[in-house]
């Protein structure tokens, strides 16, 4: 098997975490991004924003766009409560094969499922494949150009979202996702707010965006 980052970010958590613990997994892929190899892990300080949009949320049925290592999974699935459960999505068959070694290792497989294949083609499966009425929670952190279509594709064809479901969209200013923003901040029926921060590991600026969504307008009740 070809060694890469990935790799030995997981072999570095398999030889330096505690299993079973996924704080202590989030902590040492956080150590090794930020003393060895940068990866694009949301990191400590977006983290932290994401935990507690998280926790104030208290979501039942999350879905995260772009698994990677599986960092954010983990992180997300240590907040949740007993029943509650995450999608994600990952096309990268060796991301995925990354991620679900990971997820196991931190003791959240019962929580978490890796759905293999690219978003536009999951998504519209995801209500009769597998059993999602509304989502709760969207974690967006996928590529940054398909932010914009994926969040229409979750609202308007699989009508996936109900009156306060959150979307939070990580990497708003770098790399960014302008088309995503200029939709989602001049689209009345979602309440936008900026969360800025730093790039994962780095001193550039970055932010995460989390837009509420505040139900259909009037004209979907005809
Ligand atoms: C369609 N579909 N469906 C599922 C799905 C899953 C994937 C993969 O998980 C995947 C692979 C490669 C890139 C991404 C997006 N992430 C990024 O591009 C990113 C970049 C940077 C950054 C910032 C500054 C730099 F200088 C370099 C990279 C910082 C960040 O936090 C990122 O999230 C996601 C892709 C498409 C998918
Ligand atoms: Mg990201």
């Amino acid at each position: 098997m070809a060694e890469n980052k990935e790799k030995r970010i997981l072999n570095f958590v398999l030889q330096n975490a505690v299993r079973g613990d996924p704080q202590s997994v989030v902590d040492t892929i956080d150590t090794y991004c930020s003393q060895k190899e940068w990866a694009m892990n949301v990191g400590d300080e977006k983290g932290l924003i994401l935990d507690k949009i998280v926790e104030e949320t208290k979501p039942s049925v999350l879905l995260e766009l772009g698994t990677y290592c599986g960092y954010s999974a983990v992180r997300i699935a240590g907040l949740l409560k007993p029943g509650a459960r995450l999608l994600t999505i990952e096309f990268n068959p060796d991301f995925v094969a990354i991620a679900k070694q990971m997820i196991e290792f931190a003791g959240v497989q019962d929580k978490v499922k890796i759905l293999e294949g690219p978003s536009e083609t999951i998504i519209p499966q995801l209500k009769k494949k597998h059993e999602v009425d509304t989502l709760d929670f969207v974690f967006l952190d996928h590529w940054k150009d398909r932010y914009l279509p994926d969040t229409v594709l979750l609202l308007v064809m699989c009508g996936m979202q109900r009156k306060g479901s959150v979307l939070l969209a990580d990497n708003v200013i770098c790399p960014g996702a302008p088309e995503f923003i200029k939709y989602i901040r001049n689209n009345n029926h979602f309440k936008c707010t900026n969360f800025p921060s730093h790039l994962e590991y780095m001193k550039a600026k970055d932010a995460m965006e989390k837009a509420v969504f505040l139900g259909p307008g009037l004209e979907s009740m005809c």
